[in-house]
């Protein structure tokens, strides 16, 4: 195949809660009549992304296993991958929404080491979303996840800095120059993701040359040894691996609002700051429309259930110190009749 005829590959990294899933939801919309395969990946033990992604015919959906794709899911992304090639399907392109917490540097060299990858994909660009109010938080000394933080930004071949209509124009500016000083990338600022498609897909913006200045040993580490990550990552990730956890709630029953209410103060008050992220798609007593509720206690009604769907409650929260069995125990609690 010439490399005209190779499928796209986007990438879309950020941190948690700046907007991935917004603004693939954004594009799969306005792609409508595309052929396009998504593959998300999550940290959280139950997936909640891919029930909150709209698509349309011809786009469908495909999920590597829990965990941190740059760990032991590469493997997953290779086997998907390859089912695509093998089902010919002749896609358009192929979304990845990378997990918040990934480092986006081994999805992307999945596609330099796999020979048949090669063959049929191209990776055409990294998107790297960035949450307007959040980054200096992220990018600040003691921040836990700086790390990670900075890996998306220098990774990026094109950044969004999303919800801008949550800052002035100056703060706005100020981090502009911030994500500048760590990778000199075009920054398009918006709102919900919206943004002039023809800039940030199909742009030829990924460049290998680039990647390989700044990390010479980038495509090496796959080929020394697959047998743990912790021979390829450096303290950083492991301390990642250590301390941030996910616990995932799946649990039929409707759901006493008042008490949902209270509970999740409640898990706000004692955790607060070791949240780093939760949301959930919720079955509340005498509705009809699906809850869905992300970051803080900021539910909102959804779109109405589908008679043949399943009304489990599903939660995932990722945090620090996360203590499962009070969590999910505490949550039965809200259960009516329970
Ligand atoms: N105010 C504001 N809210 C936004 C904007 N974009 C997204 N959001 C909201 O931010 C929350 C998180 O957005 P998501 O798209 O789920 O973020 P994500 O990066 O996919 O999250 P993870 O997959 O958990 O990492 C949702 O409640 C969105 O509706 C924006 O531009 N402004």
């Amino acid at each position: 195949m010439s490399k005209n005829n190779l499928i796209p590959v986007t990438v879309l990294t950020g941190f948690l809660g700046s907007g991935k899933t917004t603004l693939l939801n954004y594009i799969l919309k306005e792609q409508h009549g595309k052929k396009i395969a998504v593959i998300e990946n999550e940290f959280g033990e139950v997936a909640i992304d891919d029930k909150l992604i709209v698509v349309d015919a011809g786009q469908e959906i495909y999920e590597t296993q829990n965990g941190c794709l740059c760990c032991k899911v590469r493997g997953d992304l290779v086997k998907i991958l390859h089912e695509l090639i093998e089902s010919k399907k002749q896609l358009d392109m192929v979304l990845i929404e990378t997990t918040g917490m990934a480092d986006p540097g081994p999805v992307v060299q999945t596609f330099f080491v796999d020979e048949k990858v090669q063959e049929s994909f191209r990776m055409d660009a990294i998107i790297t979303m960035v949450d307007a109010k959040h980054a200096e938080l992220h990018l600040t000394e003691d921040s836990n996840h700086r790390m990670e933080a900075y890996q998306q930004i220098a990774f990026a071949d094109i950044l969004l800095l999303n919800k801008i209509d949550l800052v002035q124009r100056s703060d706005r500016d100020k981090i502009i120059s911030r994500i500048k000083e760590i990778n000199d990338v075009d920054i398009i600022p918006c709102e919900h993701g919206h943004v002039d498609l023809d800039k940030i897909i199909n742009i030829g913006g990924f460049d290998l040359d680039r990647v390989l200045e700044r990390e010479p040993a980038f495509l090496k580490e796959v080929e020394e040894g697959d047998e743990g990550h912790e021979h390829k990552h450096g303290p950083e990730h492991k301390r990642h691996d250590e301390l941030i956890t996910s616990v995932g709630i799946s649990e039929k029953g409707e759901l006493d609002f008042d008490h949902l209410n209270r509970w999740i103060q409640s898990v706000l008050a004692s955790l607060g700051p070791n949240i780093y992220r939760m949301k959930g798609i919720l079955n509340v007593e005498g509705e009809n429309d699906r809850y869905v509720f992300q970051g803080v206690f900021d539910g909102q009604q959804d779109r109405a259930w589908h008679e043949d769907e399943d009304r489990t409650n599903k939660l995932v929260f990722i945090g620090k110190n996360l203590k499962r069995e009070v969590l999910v125990e505490s949550f039965k609690q809200c259960i009516v009749n329970n």
